[in-house]
């Protein structure tokens, strides 16, 4: 049996007991389905996306009372007078996501970017002010609340029961499951992955980060505001009480013990709290003889205990556990004959493909760059060679968008770049990988690669949620595998990108940045801790890319590597050009001997490559 058959084996033993179930335990699981449904949000955003929020509670609040006031107020029922009572629910149903929409736009627009403990105080923030907007509210009741609400009804079949409910909270609930599993497993799912190792990776890979983020946070949004609105009709009355910070609080334990990173962690999660809060209720006060919170007490003591012995949640552990006995899974997506991928025209050999003119950067007093030029050209590697913090990396920084010059310009392609982002960088043809390797470590090498393909397919959310992306899919699938075989990596495509080793990683970034078909590559120290043999494959590869007319530019230390492979060198020193030109000339440079060597003479000019390499050694 595989994974997903014995999930669907739970949800068939759930229908079939359903109606065995006592009218309590109906309810209880009603309600789980209902928080699910919160903390499936919550794995969207916090598990996965990396922001997390204790104010969710606020968007349940904002579905409840939505529906609640349209159902009620005798202004939304003069409003909706033309319209049967039965479909005013479903008017509150549109009014709470549609706030729930724009607030979320909004309060995301603003909080999303902020970063650390920035982003989770200020869902507090908003946790706690629209609490207690809701409980002074007097139109909505203030701290009564508002009763009276209709049961929700379907084509003239009430909904009034959890028994009957019950039921279609689930399907709600599963067919959210399968739409957020969907959307995960697709390009936009990889770039939702890429926001939480930070901006930096995941702008270079073309992915907009701002607008991804704020999309995920809308999307938790939506679904808290969807689980108020059956919450609302299934208790048939909204007060304050239920959507406090506490319990945005305890949406987020949902989330974090059942496991963040993983959808049916949410669902794990929501059912042992509700069903260890409900039986602590039941048990300690027997237990003590006593009447009291007291499941408050020992229910914070065992959170600890859980998350200190599941950091990751229970979920990895459950499917470690059950991955003994369960088959794995068969990949549906191979039956899908891929479409094709944009591909972008090499330029002819020599032509020009990134400037920089006189860029200067200065930090406060420091100038990191003085005026350095440097041109990279088709068919050509052109190393950046310096001692420590001589301005490299700060270089690399300007020439990939990830930073402006304070004078000078950089073209990419003969487009000015002067302000753009690095993803537009991207977009234009640049393909570049990172000093200290950033690759989502727990995903397989070949989810990796395929996120460098990002800007090669164009299908969006809603055809990934409904799997109408599966020939795109697959197409990125097929490229990225085509860019891993070709960078020797065939064997570990789908092992986990952390399990590899640090060299190994080096490439896969490689095999990244190649998916995207640039014309430009920038590589950030490649070779560092590659081994000799596994060296010598790179620069076989990088030459065999020069041959094919990419432009190279590589920042690297390993000076035999350099030599051996590069058509240019520029020196680089305190953030000034002292030398460029061909590997030999570079080598014999005086002043590239003094700026390695620290002013000492060479007894006569290093005459080949290794040589060099041993001269040329950086002091660090
Ligand atoms: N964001 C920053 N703020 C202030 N100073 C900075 C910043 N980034 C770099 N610097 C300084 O600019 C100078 C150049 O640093 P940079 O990292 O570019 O050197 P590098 O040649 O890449 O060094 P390495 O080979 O060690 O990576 C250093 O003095 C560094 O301290």
């Amino acid at each position: 049996m595989t994974r997903r058959q014995l999930m669907l084996l739970f949800v068939a033993a759930l229908a079939v007991a359903w109606p065995l179930l006592p009218e309590f335990t109906a309810t209880v699981f009603s309600y789980i389905g209902l928080y699910a449904l919160v903390a499936a949000g919550l794995v969207m955003l916090t598990g996965v996306g990396g922001m997390t929020s204790f104010g969710q509670a606020a968007f349940v609040a904002i579905g409840a009372y939505a529906t609640a006031w349209v159902c009620t107020s005798p202004t939304a029922a003069a409003a909706l007078s033309a319209l049967p009572p039965p479909l005013w629910p479903w008017v509150g149903l549109a009014l709470g996501l549609a706030l729930t929409f724009v607030l979320a736009w909004a309060l995301g627009g603003i909080t999303v970017k902020l970063s650390g403990h920035y982003l989770p105080l200020c869902t507090i923030a908003w946790g706690l002010g629209l609490y207690y907007l809701f409980g002074n509210l007097q139109a909505l009741g203030g701290q009564t609340g508002i009763t009276g609400l209709p049961a929700l009804s379907v084509f003239g079949i009430s909904l009034a029961s959890p028994r009957v409910l019950g039921p279609v909270i689930w399907t709600v609930l599963l067919l959210t499951l399968w739409a957020l599993h969907n959307l995960l497993d697709s390009r936009e799912g990889r770039a939702i992955r890429a926001l939480k190792s930070g901006r930096l990776m995941a702008e270079s890979m073309g992915v907009d980060t701002a607008r991804q983020r704020a999309r995920v946070f809308v999307l938790a949004a939506l679904l808290a505001a969807l689980s108020g609105w059956l919450y609302a009709h299934m208790q048939r009355f909204v007060n304050p009480t239920p959507f406090g910070l506490n319990v945005g609080i305890e949406y987020l334990f949902m989330a974090v013990v059942g496991g963040a990173g993983h959808l049916w962690g949410a669902v794990l999660g929501a059912m042992l709290i509700t069903l260890l809060k409900e039986q602590l209720q039941d048990w300690l006060p027997r237990l003590l003889g006593a009447s009291g919170n007291f499941e408050q007490i020992v229910f914070g003591l065992l959170m600890v205990l859980v998350l200190q012995r599941f950091a990751e949640g229970l979920w990895p552990t459950v499917a470690r556990w059950s991955g003994r006995w369960l088959r794995p899974e068969r990949e549906g997506r191979r039956g899908v004959p891929p479409c094709a991928l944009p591909a972008r025209a090499m330029q002819p050999a020599g032509a020009l493909l990134l400037e920089a003119r006189a860029v200067t950067k200065r930090f406060g007093g420091l100038v990191a760059n003085s005026a350095v030029d440097l041109t990279l050209r088709a068919g050509e590697v052109h190393a950046l060679i310096g001692p420590n913090g001589a301005g490299k990396s700060t270089f690399f920084n300007m020439v990939s968008g990830v930073d402006d010059p304070t004078e000078g310009e950089v073209r990419l392609l003969d487009t000015p770049m002067q302000g753009r982002p690095s993803r537009e960088f991207a977009a234009r043809g640049l393909g570049r990988t990172f000093q200290h390797v950033r690759l989502l470590g727990e995903r397989s090498v070949l989810e990796n690669v395929a996120l460098g393909a990002h800007l090669r397919g164009r299908r969006g959310w809603w055809a990934a949620m409904l799997r109408l992306d599966r020939a795109e899919e697959a197409a990125l699938l097929v490229e990225a595998r085509r860019q891993i075989e070709r960078c020797g990596l065939g064997a570990f495509a789908d092992r986990p990108a952390a399990s590899l080793a640090l060299g190994q990683q080096r490439v896969v970034e490689i095999a990244r940045a190649l998916a995207g078909n640039p014309v430009a590559l920038l590589l950030d120290e490649p070779a560092a801790g590659l081994r000799h043999l596994e060296k010598q494959a790179l620069a076989g590869l990088l030459a065999q890319l020069r041959g094919e007319g990419l432009g190279i530019l590589v920042v690297e230390h390993d000076m035999e590597f350099v030599m051996n492979l590069a058509d240019r060198v520029t020196v680089l020193e305190f953030g000034t050009v002292i030398a460029e030109g061909t590997p030999d000339a570079v080598q014999r440079n005086p002043r590239v001997l003094d700026a390695y060597l620290g002013g000492a003479e060479p007894a006569a000019p290093p005459t080949s490559a290794t040589a060099a390499a041993a001269v040329l050694e950086p002091a660090a």
